[in-house]
């Protein structure tokens, strides 16, 4: 029998070694033999970079492949998987790795929404694939479906809930009436939140993933600094328990969508908490899980669901990255490169259009809602709906609470009608404006 040689094994270098790199570890170390089949040749790690030597390591995991200097180990891998978060050295290590034509699998997406352009432009000089199905949504397939399925659609719309930290939070907020605060620390505790937990909070987490989607979904370069942002950490106890009320929930949304023609229009993309319908599918996303709702021109709608954080689930989509990294080793053929031909405006904040809930504390008179539509009817904001709750609640002692919500306007507008609001001599307080989205 003529003897064939068997493939070489495909090394792959890991950067990181913590919540999710303990899991792509013993995913390789554990199932070696799948993994060879699905591949085609055995897949095996050499080196796994960590800040000290002594950390904590799961007893499968071979000690002896540790080290501290991740660029270093970058510079001798055929696939090189970054999972240690940051924005240095995990930068200089990925464009080593690039430089020496390894490919790279990662899920730092605040580097990738930071220094996409020129990480990309070092994948594709060296034609090698950069994937990072793990940075946006955690384990669900997102970034794929987008760039690869959808290729030749187009994308109208995205509305994701794609942090799991301030979903679990807002979640717990308004299921078992906890503290902000209380919340964060048990999603700290579960692997969930980032290092700092400040950038699941106030929304750079989910601004850096808009960025991300938003440039895939419209092959236009997106950066972390256009997308407007505003965290949950204003969201009160009391809003959470109006928006119950009032028929919706409270999600930290992130929204890309363009405004005018679908293939010569202008793009907006913010990350913000809305009001969401208690009947829109998003509504229903609970815990730490994630959702996108895709509105495309032929596909019609879209929704993709799962967890969207956690060490195991986010190791799903690092090792399908690094199977299909492994399995273009193998057959040849350059990386995929990054499309970013169509180059669409970005929008400021201001130019949104969306919809206002604005909960405010009037005096109890007679006139007042009156008085309050005709200044909305002056800056050609129109009303959807207006409720008044009765007096002495307990937002505002002696006064009435009106909860109105507009129809859609330009961000713009809707902020300079709530300021005129503010200062009608009947308005005690506004206490607070939410966006509505999904309606
Ligand atoms: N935890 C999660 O649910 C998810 C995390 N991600 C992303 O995955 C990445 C890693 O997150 P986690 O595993 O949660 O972080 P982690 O803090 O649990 O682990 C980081 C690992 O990298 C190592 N490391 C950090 N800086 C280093 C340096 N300068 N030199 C050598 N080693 C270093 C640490 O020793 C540790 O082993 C981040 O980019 C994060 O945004 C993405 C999706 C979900
Ligand atoms: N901190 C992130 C982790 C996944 O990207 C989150 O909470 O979603
Ligand atoms: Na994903």
């Amino acid at each position: 029998m003529p003897e064939t040689s068997s493939p070489a094994p495909v090394r792959v270098a890991l950067l990181g070694c913590g919540v999710v790199g303990s899991q792509v570890a013993l995913g390789i170390v554990t199932n070696p033999i799948d993994l060879a089949a699905r591949v085609g040749a055995p897949v095996e790690l050499v080196g796994i970079a960590v800040r000290s030597v002594d950390q904590e390591l799961d007893a499968r995991i071979p000690r002896a492949l540790l080290t501290t200097d991740p660029v270093e180990l970058a510079g001798r891998a055929d696939i090189v998987v970054e999972v240690m978060g940051g924005i240095e050295p995990a930068r200089t290590a990925i464009l080593r790795a690039l430089r020496s034509g390894a490919a790279v699998v990662t899920a730092n997406k605040a580097l990738l929404a930071q220094h996409g352009p020129e990480l990309f432009e070092a994948a594709d000089a060296a034609g090698v694939d950069l994937s990072y199905e793990a940075a946006v949504a955690g384990a669900i397939p997102i970034i794929r479906p987008i760039r690869e399925s959808l290729a030749g659609d187009h994308v109208r719309r995205i509305l994701g809930i794609v942090n799991g930290t301030t979903n679990f939070v807002l979640d717990k907020m308004a299921s078992e009436g906890l503290e902000l605060e209380q919340a964060v620390k048990e999603a700290q505790a579960l692997g969930f939140a980032e290092a700092d937990p400040t950038a699941d909070v106030e929304g750079y987490d989910a601004a850096a993933k808009a960025a991300i989607l938003a440039s895939l979904a419209f092959h236009t370069r997106v950066s972390l600094k256009d997308v407007a942002r505003e965290g949950i950490s204003g969201v009160t106890a009391a809003d959470v328990e109006w928006a119950k009320k009032t028929g919706y929930v409270i999600k930290l949304l992130a929204v890309a969508e363009v405004l005018g023609k679908v293939d010569d229009g202008e793009i907006s993309v913010r990350v913000h908490p809305a009001l969401v319908p208690d009947t829109h599918p998003l509504a229903s996303v609970r815990g730490a899980f994630n959702a996108v709702f895709v509105e495309a021109d032929a596909a019609g709608d879209l929704m993709f669901y799962g967890q969207g954080a956690g060490g195991r689930p986010t190791s799903s989509a690092v090792l399908g990255d690094v199977v299909s990294a492994a399995r273009r080793r193998l057959t040849g053929g350059k990386g995929l490169r990054e499309s970013k031909d169509q180059r669409f405006p970005v929008l400021p904040p201001e130019a949104a259009i969306t919809r206002y809930q604005v909960r405010l504390a009037v005096a109890d008179r007679p006139g007042v809602l009156a008085q309050v539509a005709g200044v909305l009817a002056d800056h050609g904001v129109s009303i959807d709906t207006v409720r008044q709750a009765s007096s002495h609640t307990e937002d505002e002692s002696g006064a009435a609470t009106l909860i109105i919500t507009t129809h859609a306007a330009r961000e713009a507008s809707l902020a300079t009608t709530v300021d005129a609001v503010a200062a009608l001599e009947s308005v005690r307080k506004i206490i607070s404006v939410l966006r509505v989205e999904g309606a």
